[in-house]
């Protein structure tokens, strides 16, 4: 039985530019992936049900990103076969990790293997996209620039920079953080060149979520102590670039409970891409 990995991303910096007419906010953001993972097993059956092996503490079976990006593959592809899942939660849900949008990508580029549904790349991540706005980047598999609202997409090479970072004892809503009335919304857009060039390092969802989450404000204070924090998407998750595994291992051993932490290095392609069949990350599916 194959392990798959379904890593985390950090979001390097993250401006809200505009609201679309449905609500939902358009951004600039640059996705890296992070070299921790959620890890995902999969057992094809054959009488055509899709279920979980054990129960996700947090995460309602109706709400499970891996059973319905199952599902969504299944009806899109006419599937007879079921599939049993297996996940090993490792990444703190609700976090900005887009540890959910990570499971429900790796389902669909596991099961489009395993039950050989041979959709594209693009179709996968046309598929995803139905689920959360950050589950394309995951499919295509390569650190991105985004815009649009996250799916818009263009293969950037950052530093694979390692990264220290601080979960604080809290799971930010999405939803109320976009819907807060003191949200900058119009932030003027940037270049790939201005990112490159370290101009707009911020995240314009920080202050929101700084002042209605005082334990995600007292995560920034703690590591501002050591640089310049950020935090991730939607928080609460900040994180502070560090110049190697060690440095971040001593700085976490200073930061007090009840919160807790991780090191990881920044990773440019997701630990799937060339595994998949298709040498080019961004291109279609070689079958
Ligand atoms: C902020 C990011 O973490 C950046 O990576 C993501 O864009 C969030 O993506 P996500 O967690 O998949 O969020 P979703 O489940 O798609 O959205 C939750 C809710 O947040 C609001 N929302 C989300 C994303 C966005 N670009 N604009 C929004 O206004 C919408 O009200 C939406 O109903
Ligand atoms: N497999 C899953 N893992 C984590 N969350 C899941 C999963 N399936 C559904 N969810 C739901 O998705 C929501 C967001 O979870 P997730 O961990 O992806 O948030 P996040 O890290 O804040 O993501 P983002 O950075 O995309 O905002 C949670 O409310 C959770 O109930």
């Amino acid at each position: 039985m194959t392990t798959w990995p379904a890593p985390a991303k950090l979001n390097l910096f993250l401006h809200v530019t505009g609201r679309r007419a449905d609500g939902y906010h358009t951004l600039q953001t640059v996705f890296q992936f992070l070299d921790y993972a959620d890890e995902l097993t999969f057992v094809v059956t054959d009488d055509g049900r899709i279920s979980r092996a054990a129960p996700v503490a947090g995460v309602s079976e109706e709400r499970d990103l891996t059973l319905r990006a199952a599902h969504l593959l299944k009806e899109r592809c006419g599937v007879t076969r079921g599939v049993q899942i297996h996940l090993a939660k490792h990444l703190p849900i609700g976090g900005g990790l887009g540890g959910g949008s990570s499971d429900a990508a790796t389902t669909l580029l596991a099961l489009n293997e395993l039950w050989g549904a041979h959709l594209s790349i693009p179709e996968l991540a046309a598929l995803g996209l139905k689920l959360g706005a950050d589950v394309p980047v995951f499919v295509h598999g390569h650190t991105a620039w985004a815009e649009g609202i996250g799916e818009v997409l263009t293969p950037v090479e950052p530093e694979e920079a390692w990264y220290l970072v601080v979960v604080p004892p809290v799971q930010v809503s999405t939803a109320q953080v976009f819907a807060a009335p003191e949200l900058t919304r119009y932030s003027p857009p940037l270049t790939i060149r201005d990112f490159h060039e370290g101009r707009g390092l911020r995240n314009d969802l920080e202050p929101v979520v700084r002042s209605r989450y005082p334990e995600v404000d007292r995560a920034m204070r703690l590591l501002a102590e050591f640089g310049a924090p950020r935090m991730s998407g939607s928080g609460g998750c900040v994180f502070l670039r560090v110049t190697d595994a060690d440095r971040g291992r001593q700085i976490l051993e200073r930061i007090p409970k009840p919160f807790t932490g991780f090191v990881a290095q920044g990773l440019n392609r997701h630990p799937l891409l060339g595994k998949r069949g298709d040498s080019s990350p961004w291109g279609v599916a070689k079958r």
